[in-house]
């Protein structure tokens, strides 16, 4: 079992993490298993997704003898779903807000716990209830100077932007400082419904980006 900082660390590493938002159990498996063929090693299953603690235990066990692929839940909004999620083998927890009961369930089972967050004091909330990243969200809406300006007064806080990243765009949020990015639709939704192909294409360009990017 993977430790709790070396899962940030893995999630660091992945650079891009897929974030899925399934329309049944077997679209969101398909999806994720589309998104690992492309190199990606970080998913997010969003709880919004039909059955999601199924699919994230399924997942567990397909990749289970392969460290780097790590499995999160996404769309966690309070702390029964994060036990549900955390039992069927979700390595960490995601959110689009910041909630104090979820953070609390996380730290005693000690999975890392990554809520949006938009302002300094929602900031300022999850590194106190003990937050090891912080998603930026919607980053769309904060926009990419966010980051160094929440690194003035908080140096430290990992940020994961959140929320319309995309292949052109990512670059930048890394260069701002992103610890990792959350992509959603540029990679998972591509035109064409049940495209797993396509998932897998674009799946293999961002990670082929951000190889080319921290080679920089
Ligand atoms: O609910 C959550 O926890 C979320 O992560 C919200 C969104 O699904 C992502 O922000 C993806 O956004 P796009 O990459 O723009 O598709």
């Amino acid at each position: 079992m993977l430790l709790k900082y070396e899962i940030i660390n893995k999630v660091h590493q992945a650079g891009v993490v897929a974030v899925i938002r399934g329309y049944s159990e077997e679209n969101s498996y398909e999806t994720a298993k589309a998104c690992i063929k492309g190199n990606i090693t970080a998913i997010e299953l969003a709880f919004t997704s039909p059955n999601a603690d199924v699919t994230i235990k399924k997942l567990r066990s397909k990749y289970q003898t392969d460290t780097d692929v790590i499995i999160g839940a996404g769309t966690v909004l309070d702390p029964a779903t994060a036990r549900l999620a955390i039992v069927a083998g979700a390595q960490f927890i995601v959110s689009p807000s910041f909630n104090e009961e979820t953070a609390k369930l996380c730290n005693l089972y000690e999975v890392p716990y990554m809520p949006g967050c938009l302002t300094p004091t929602e900031v300022q909330s999850a590194l106190t209830y003990g937050a090891d990243v912080v998603k930026v969200f919607p980053g769309s809406v904060a926009g990419k100077s966010v980051i160094n300006e929440i690194h003035g007064p908080f140096p430290n806080v990992n940020v994961m932007p959140t929320g319309g990243v995309s292949l052109e765009n990512m670059a930048d949020w890394f260069n701002k400082g992103a610890f990792v990015v959350g992509v959603g639709g540029s990679m998972v939704a591509p035109g064409k419904k049940d495209d797993y192909q396509a998932v897998t294409v674009n799946a293999k360009k961002f990670h082929a980006k951000y190889l080319d990017l921290i080679k920089k």
